[in-house]
């Protein structure tokens, strides 16, 4: 008996043993698997931060601090966190947001490899299969590289100078007949008569109300509540997708039935190059006609509400470009290739500008695998905001960041185009392919905008500046031609 009672014992001892021995090594193999996977030395943990509510996470919390100070919830975040923590945002409960520029750079320079754009199914309901925010792999280097080549620096000149400075031009003209206007709504007008006529080669609005009332509703779909019931913005948007899909291949079929007629749009080139189906043909265009147009209108609108707000800025750019046009002679009333590139204190004015209003406040990315950064891990298939506009507006990087100075652009003056900590149009893979028109475009505006007008504000207005910067009354001035001084 008492041999059975220690053999039990023993045994019991040995099998405790055994247990113990066999969890050891499992753990052993285990860690080893992910040293081996992550190249870790200790246990992977999560960038600190916190969920917050059940789903809302901090969204609201977000929206209300982005109502009064547009760094405060950076701040209180990067304070107590550092600049890489866990926040659930915007529906996206697994997700990091970044405020650290070396990160950010690193994020967005490895997209395909490490990280991959994710744009939410609401979004590409509106984009279409083929919107390139949503596209990946191969098929997104093709079409990225064509929309590089349609807007490069060297086309520019040829290809949209004229069109830009004839309706530019056409559209001061009637802002001059009406005196007062909501500037940012007219800027949005004319920028999207300018893509209509470079895309599709479509006439000025007054001739195509459906379309461009569809064009309206497009855009406003993807900034609103994604509600898709009747009278909401996202439904007239999804409604709005189908009229201007219809539109663009009727465009597409008159181009193969009439070859001959000379066309200097941008559907024309992207059929003649023969490579994408007329269904990836037709989402580029609406994701192109999406991606220039409010962006750059809002650029303008916001360029001119910081030159009110700073005379002695203005009054720089006014005498820049005052003498650009006494070295022209009066008559001569179009810019040349050469002016445009004469400019030198407009582009401190843009980029400041840039920074500023910051158009494109964040981008979104998910970890195509764990990620390792100091010593957490974002694990696969985790999200990652990378927050722009706060790394535009981080004192750390830019002194007296929340003013708008664009002597800081000047040679020897502090900023960088090529520093992380100022990315308005991204990097790597996805660097916006539009960023030398919208250059173009806002220099060729802000130039006839200072030497036709004089202006003055009717009423304050309050900028919001999320999602996107807007004006809440669109920013009403009456105009003064300085023809008459
Ligand atoms: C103020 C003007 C603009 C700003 C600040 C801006 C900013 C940006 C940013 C930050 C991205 C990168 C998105 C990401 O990484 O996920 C982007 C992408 C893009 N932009 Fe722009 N953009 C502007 C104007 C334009 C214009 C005028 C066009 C074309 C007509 C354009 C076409 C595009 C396209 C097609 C993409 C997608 C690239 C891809 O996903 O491969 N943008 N833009």
């Amino acid at each position: 008996m008492e041999q059975l009672i220690y053999s039990i014992a023993y045994s019991n001892w040995f099998l405790w043993v055994l247990g113990l021995f066999t969890c050891a090594i499992l753990l052993l193999l285990r860690w080893g698997k992910d040293e081996q996977r992550d190249g870790f030395e200790i246990k992977p943990k999560l960038p600190p931060g916190s969920s917050g509510l059940p789903f809302i996470g901090e969204t609201i919390r977000f929206l209300l601090d982005a109502k009064s100070s547009r760094r405060k919830f950076f701040d209180e975040h990067e304070l107590r966190y550092g600049p890489i923590f866990r926040c659930s945002l915007f529906g996206r409960t697994r997700a990091v947001v970044s405020v650290d520029p070396e990160f950010n750079k690193y994020v967005l320079q490895n997209e395909g490899r490490l990280f991959e754009s994710n744009v939410t199914a609401s979004f590409r309901n509106i984009i279409g299969k083929y919107g390139l925010a949503g596209v990946h792999g191969e098929l997104q280097r093709k079409i990225h590289g064509t929309a590089v080549n349609l807007f490069k620096y060297e086309t520019l000149s040829s290809d949209f100078m004229e069109d830009i400075q004839d309706i530019f031009l056409a559209g001061m003209r009637k802002w001059e007949e009406q005196g007062d206007i909501p500037l940012q709504h007219k800027c949005h007008q004319m920028v999207l008569n300018l893509m209509a006529k470079k895309l599709l080669d479509l006439p000025p609005a007054e001739e195509m109300k459906d379309i461009y009332k569809a064009f309206d509703d497009f855009v406003g779909a993807i900034l609103s509540l994604p509600l898709n019931i009747p009278g909401t913005s996202y439904a007239r948007g999804i409604q709005a997708r189908g009229i201007l899909l219809k539109r663009i291949h009727k465009c597409i079929k008159e181009r193969r039935q009439h070859p001959d007629v000379v066309r200097n749009d941008l559907l024309t080139k992207l059929l003649r190059e023969g490579t994408f189906s007329d269904e990836i043909i037709a989402d580029t265009i609406l994701f192109l006609l999406f991606a220039g147009f409010e962006t750059s209108s809002t650029v303008m609108a916001f360029a001119v509400k910081y030159l009110t707000e700073n005379p002695r800025a203005l009054e720089e750019l006014r005498a820049e470009h005052d003498a650009l046009l006494k070295a022209k002679g009066k008559d001569n009333e179009k810019l040349t290739w050469n002016d445009y590139q004469s400019m030198k204190f407009i582009h401190c004015v843009i980029n400041e500008t840039f920074r500023l209003a910051s158009i494109v406040p964040f981008v979104s990315r998910e970890a195509k695998q764990d990620i390792k950064v100091k010593d957490f891990v974002i694990p696969k298939g985790w999200t990652v905001y990378v927050f722009l506009s706060a790394t535009h507006l981080d004192e750390k990087y830019h002194y007296e960041a929340t003013k708008f100075l664009p002597w800081r652009w000047q040679n020897g003056g502090q900023e960088k185009l090529d520093d992380p900590c100022y990315m308005p149009f991204g990097r790597g893979g996805r660097l916006c392919p539009g960023l030398h028109l919208a250059r173009f475009e806002i220099a060729l505006f802000l130039h006839n905008f200072v030497t036709k007008f004089r202006w003055e504000q009717l009423e304050a207005d309050r900028a919001t500046y999320f999602l996107l910067p807007s004006m809440e009354k669109g920013f009403p001035i009456r105009l003064y031609s300085r023809a008459d001084e």
